[in-house]
């Protein structure tokens, strides 16, 4: 039988890992023959888009009539489109050339928090989703797509594709990879049936870059060479579950790596880092990396707190804590402060929840500011239980909370106040819990911070906080480097406080 010759629309990717590249690799690795046609040339890697340059999309449609005119093509996946006028010159080249299966990853936001779609095209790829054969869009697209908060638990995301998937007269694909938890289930929603669910462990690699794109090719390659969805869906999702798993051994940058989509290849043949003997090992040293920053400006943030950082590293409270010979009495001073301090900094992540431009970021400081006195204050509760102490409000404690109520004039000052107590007590805790021995006296606090839930959340917070600031005014983005800052020398002093009382 032919390959299915399978074209991709989409934008580009230099590091290799999402885009048109990643689509290439995907539609070959399943068996398929890819075909491209540029839509918008991204400068980016695996930390984030430094720019965006879009070509006349006269010159896409020049691209898309030279294969229509040449080859038979199986199936289209279309990815990112930037702009209003590419959607059109994609919809209209569609309706002519009438490629039999079609399938839209609405790519709207990258991995990274950068903006792939401008926000006034939203309504011309939601008209677009009406066209095509499947649409596979993220949690976040799905809530842009359906106009509602984006969906935390599975049978929310589940009733947005059904209302998607209603209003388009569309198949859906509801996509589980940004939930919590450790299941990271698909589902095929289409006409009034139950949903087709394909389920999927959550693997805790960073290696996620591109999973969209690589999952939509994909899909487009397995529907065309099997004839159906469900077929498709079930060989996609244990091909990508296992090309996420395997992306570590290929070292492609420091941020969010890409899925090694030649894995069965390339282990067959004995190429590159093979897999540990006797299985296939969890990637434990990507799961415990701190978060990289989402783009420049968080990048300067991280950057210039180096010293500060180092200083941490340095305390003989943090040494303590990392090789477990930290005395009682100091940890027990320690958490009872950080208690008194997750009351005052949980109105903070309310009071950035209040501010926040979007339904997503105030759903998402909504959540952390309850999670810090429900999730974290519980670890604070347990150990206090039995360690009781009442040592009254420190100096380091009162300077924190002051800094986070003087902070709040403004989102981006608010968001990067906060941001060094998720983003420096990831980054510490990750590597102390690499270090972490068996019958660890802290082991609870140890694996608090460095769960990659915890991580996932900070990752989302250094996102919202990029674009914040970004999209702020001179001054107050001085303003929010200076809370930054600021905030992690407080978090440095917190740390020392209790050996210097
Ligand atoms: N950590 C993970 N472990 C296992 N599967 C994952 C993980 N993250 C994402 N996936 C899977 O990858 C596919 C893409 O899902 P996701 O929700 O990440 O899409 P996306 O956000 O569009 O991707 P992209 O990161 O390219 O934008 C889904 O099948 C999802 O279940
Ligand atoms: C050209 C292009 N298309 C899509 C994505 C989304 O992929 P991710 O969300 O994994 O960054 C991307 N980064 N670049």
């Amino acid at each position: 039988m032919t390959l299915p010759r399978v074209l991709s629309i989409a934008g580009t990717d230099p590091t290799g890992g999402a885009g048109i590249q990643a689509d290439l690799k995907s539609i070959a690795a399943v068996g398929g023959f890819g075909m491209a046609a540029v839509t918008a040339l991204v400068a980016q890697n695996t930390r984030g888009v430094r720019s965006v340059h879009t070509p006349p999309p006269s010159f896409l449609r020049q691209q898309l009539d030279a294969v229509s005119a040449d080859v038979r093509i199986d199936a289209v996946k279309i990815g990112m489109l930037g702009g209003a006028d590419v959607v059109r010159t994609v919809t209209d080249w569609l309706s002519e050339a009438k490629p039999p299966i079609v399938v839209l990853d609405p790519v709207m936001v990258a991995t990274s928090g950068d903006r792939l779609l401008a926000k006034s095209s939203e309504d011309a790829v939601r008209s677009l989703a009406t066209v095509v054969d499947l649409v596979t869009p993220n949690l976040a697209e799905l809530a842009v797509l359906t106009g509602s908060a984006e969906a935390t638990q599975w049978h929310d995301a589940l009733a947005q594709g059904r209302q998607l998937a209603d209003s388009c007269g569309v198949r859906v694909l509801v996509k589980g990879g940004h939930l919590g938890g450790p299941a990271c289930p698909d589902a095929l929603i289409s006409g009034s049936g139950s949903p087709f669910v394909v389920d999927g462990p959550r693997i805790t690699a960073t290696t996620t870059h591109g999973t969209g794109c690589s999952m939509s090719s994909a899909l487009a390659t397995l529907r065309a060479s099997r004839g159906s969805w469900e077929d498709a869906l079930t060989e996609t999702k244990a091909w990508l579950t296992d090309s996420i798993r395997h992306g570590p051994e290929l070292h492609v940058g420091s941020g969010n790596g890409p899925v090694h989509h030649f894995h069965a290849l390339y282990e067959r043949a004995g190429l590159g880092e093979r897999a540990e003997p006797g299985g296939l090992a969890e990637p434990e040293p990507a799961a415990v990396a701190a978060a990289p920053p989402a783009g420049p400006e968080t990048a300067a943030l991280w950057r210039d707190t180096e010293p500060v950082r180092r200083q941490i590293d340095a305390l003989d409270f943090v040494r303590g804590l990392g090789d477990g010979t930290l005395a009682e009495e100091h940890f027990t001073y320690y958490l009872a402060q950080d208690a008194m301090y997750l009351r005052d900094y949980s109105r903070a992540l309310a009071r950035a929840s209040q501010l926040a431009p979007t339904a997503g970021e105030q759903a998402f400081w909504a959540r952390a500011a309850c999670g810090a006195i429900t999730e974290e204050g519980e670890l604070h509760r347990t150990w206090l239980a039995g360690h009781p102490a009442d040592p009254g409000r420190g100096r380091a404690l009162d300077a924190y909370a002051g800094l986070l109520r003087e902070s709040g004039g403004t989102y981006p000052q608010l968001v990067a106040a906060v941001l060094p107590c998720f983003w420096i007590y990831q980054d510490v805790g990750a590597r102390l819990h690499a270090r972490r021995t068996d019958g660890h006296p802290y082991a609870a606090w140890l694996d608090t911070y460095a769960d990659p839930e915890f991580a996932a959340s900070v990752t989302t917070a250094i996102g919202y906080a990029e674009t914040a600031l970004a999209g702020a005014p001179g001054e107050e983005r001085a303003a929010a480097a200076d809370a930054f800052a600021a905030a992690a020398s407080l978090e440095r002093d917190f740390f020392a406080a209790p050996m210097e009382r």
